[in-house]
């Protein structure tokens, strides 16, 4: 079993537990509460002016183990706000990265940057749960679904105001991103989910296959500034950044670097 596999496979689980404990008809009710976008626009955040940056809160990865402990979400979160970051994407899987849904709630408190939630979306529910706790986006991973429950989830995203990064990894994957919902914002994942390895070049090959006036987000593996112009000059709209971040002592100054803007100290 891949790793993805075995994600997937905990993530039915928790959902269907989590769904006992407060049943999808108790979510549904909640919507009416939740806050309008219009605020946070995740779209037009990634295809502003200059390459984007959507900084990932993650405390963990299956590839990386342990990343940072201690700092709260709060200041990481308002730390990517200083520096510059278009849009957050905070990890709420609990067992692989020790993620929740409490730490987009506490993002949303703490900033006013539009927030995409990483999960492994499998079900209806986590949508819903998506939008009642303050998302503005969600990630939906081609490899993770098959073709019905890829239309399913993305319809049902955009019905209930929620943006959708759709994820993909190789050309097979990016077809039935195209031909199955015709994805208006897709990512390429420079990690291979089987063995982890990255490799940037992933971004590169799957570019030319996708249409124009499509939004590209290059995910994973990022790190230098030099790349990220790189990605700007073939057409690459927004990058998606964890570990270089977090692991960083000051991420707003790792964001400051990246973006290639001098913080306020140094000027
Ligand atoms: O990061 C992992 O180890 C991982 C393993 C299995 C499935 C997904 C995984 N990561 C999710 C991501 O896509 C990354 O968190 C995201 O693109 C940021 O990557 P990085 O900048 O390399 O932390």
């Amino acid at each position: 079993m891949s790793v993805l596999e075995r994600i997937v496979e905990t993530t039915q689980k928790e959902v269907r537990r989590r769904s006992k404990k407060v049943p999808v008809a108790d979510l549904e009710r909640l919507l009416s509460e939740r806050r309008h976008h219009d605020d946070r626009p995740f779209s037009e955040a990634l295809t502003r002016p200059g390459i984007s940056v959507i900084a990932e809160h993650k405390r963990a990865s299956p590839s990386a183990g342990t990343i940072r402990e201690g700092a709260t979400v709060e200041e990481i979160v308002t730390a990517y706000e200083r520096g510059g970051a278009a849009a957050l994407s905070i990890l709420t899987e609990g067992p692989h990265f020790q993620g929740s849904l409490d730490d987009l709630k506490a993002a949303q408190a703490a900033c006013g940057l539009p927030i995409l939630r990483k999960d492994f979306i499998v079900d209806r529910y986590q949508i819903v749960e998506s939008a009642v706790a303050g998302a503005d986006a969600i990630l939906l991973i081609v490899a993770a679904l098959d073709e019905k429950e890829l239309e399913a989830l993305y319809t049902e995203a955009y019905a209930l105001d929620l943006a959708v990064l759709v994820e993909v990894h190789d050309e097979e994957e990016l077809r039935t991103a195209l031909e199955v919902v015709d994805a208006d914002i897709i990512g390429i994942n420079n990690r291979n989910l089987i063995d982890f390895t990255v490799d940037v070049e992933r971004t590169y090959e799957l570019l030319a296959d996708v249409p124009t006036g499509k939004t590209v987000v290059s995910e994973s593996g990022l790190h230098h500034r030099e790349q990220l112009e790189d990605l700007e000059r073939v057409g690459v709209d927004a990058v998606l950044v964890g570990e270089r971040l977090m692991r960083s002592p000051s991420p707003e100054q790792a964001l400051l670097d990246l973006l290639g803007e001098a913080s306020d100290d140094l000027v």
